[in-house]
């Protein structure tokens, strides 16, 4: 019998907490996932021809938006076709979901994350709802981990092809250390097989944040056995000196980061979105660098008033490597290179399949046929 046909607990939907999400997730499955998202939209943007038939698909139209008073409420749909839920494994799965997720962003005055959000799973089948998932954690560790992404496929990856051991270190600043400035930097330090962290800059505009990202970061180094120092700095331009790889994770609506106090070769990763995409880098910074996107579809009604050099999504970048074909997208060897991450539906379809079927498998087994 397939799934979600029988007996009417079978046909209710699942809600996974954001304690489960919490418990289920793991940096290196949501890697495989995120990639999979990032492959699926740019084959899909292919000729239908053109499309290679070993790698995923993707349906995903440009998110809405509704402005409320306090805030907007994103609505993300999408569809991702023949996906594989772990690297290496011959099954492949396609996955339905929505989610709805609201930035608030006076919320922390009264306590509560300024981002909050659901994504609901469905049978790509028979359209049934067939889970609920809490999507703040979910929401956190995706976006670290596209960032995460992009900054192996387009920073990582040739600096380790280019060192004589093959090791890569990097010194990481972090711009803005809320909760997406915290994943980030937790991100990086739980997965230093692609680069050994060897400083960690903080900068935050309320400096207590920053100092309590720094205890955190602390205790993550005895648990992942490092041995980077970290810093919380005063100014951005003292939080960018000598970084190697960027992340501004803010809700500035003015920008924060200017070209003279970066390297010349880094690696940035803009987070900050929502009302204002492309605030956070001035255009001294656009105006020097070779942008990669997550999507076109998004960017092309998200980023319309960014000027600068957008050379193409992060998905055609990875399918490159494994289909080779056409000019090198990979940035100029010493440029400067922005992941302009915008978010996309696509994402949160593959990691919350992902929960979804980690909680099958850990909790209601017995309930699959
Ligand atoms: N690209 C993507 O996929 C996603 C992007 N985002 C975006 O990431 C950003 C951060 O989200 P999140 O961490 O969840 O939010 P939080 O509310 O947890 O953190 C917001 C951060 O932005 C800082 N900030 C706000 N306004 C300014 C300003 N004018 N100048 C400098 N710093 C400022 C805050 O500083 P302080 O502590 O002083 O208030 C805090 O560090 C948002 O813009 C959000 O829309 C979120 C999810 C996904
Ligand atoms: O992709 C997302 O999820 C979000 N992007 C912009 C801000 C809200 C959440």
């Amino acid at each position: 019998m397939s799934r979600n046909v029988g007996t009417n607990k079978r046909l209710r939907p699942v809600f996974i907490d954001e304690d489960l999400v919490k418990q289920l997730l793991d940096w290196h499955e949501a890697r495989h996932a995120i990639e999979q998202a990032f492959v699926a939209v740019s084959n899909q943007s292919r000729e239908p021809g053109a499309r290679y038939g070993d790698q995923p698909v993707s349906s995903q139209p440009a998110r809405t938006f509704v402005q409320a008073e306090g805030g907007v409420l994103l609505c993300m749909p999408g569809f991702v076709g023949q996906h594989q839920l772990t690297s290496g494994s011959d099954e492949r799965t396609s996955t339905l979901a929505c989610k709805l997720i609201t930035s608030f962003r006076k919320n922390a005055s009264v306590g509560l994350p300024s981002i909050n959000g659901e994504v609901f799973v469905f049978s790509s089948t028979t359209g049934k709802l067939e889970a609920i998932v809490e999507a703040n954690y979910l929401t956190g560790i995706r976006t670290a981990t596209a960032s995460l992404v992009a900054t192996d496929h387009l920073f990582l990856r040739p600096a380790r092809a280019s060192a004589p051991d093959g090791m890569v270190s990097i010194q990481l600043g972090i711009v803005g250390c809320g909760f997406q400035g915290m994943m980030h930097a937790v991100g990086f330090v739980r997965t230093q097989s692609m680069a050994r962290v060897r400083t960690i800059r903080l900068w935050n505009r309320t400096p207590a944040r920053a100092a309590q990202l720094k205890e955190l970061l602390i205790e993550e180094r005895k648990k992942t056995d490092s041995n980077y120092s970290v810093f919380v700095c005063d100014t951005v331009e003292d939080c960018c000196r000598d970084c190697d790889v960027i992340v501004t994770a803010t809700g500035s609506g003015e920008p924060l980061v200017y070209r003279s106090f970066l390297k010349q070769k880094v690696h940035i990763n803009a987070v900050g979105a929502g009302e204002y995409h492309h605030a956070e880098l001035a255009q001294d910074v656009y105006d020097d660098c070779q942008v990669y996107i997550d999507h076109w579809e998004g960017a092309r009604k998200e980023l319309a008033t960014l000027r600068s050099n957008i050379v193409g999504e992060v998905g055609e970048v990875i399918l490159r490597e494994s289909h080779p074909k056409g000019a090198s997208l990979l940035p100029k060897p010493d440029g400067m290179s922005v992941f302009q991450s915008l978010g996309m539906a696509s994402e949160d379809v593959t990691v919350g399949r992902l929960v979804y079927e980690k909680h099958l498998k850990a909790h209601d087994r017995s309930d699959r046929d």
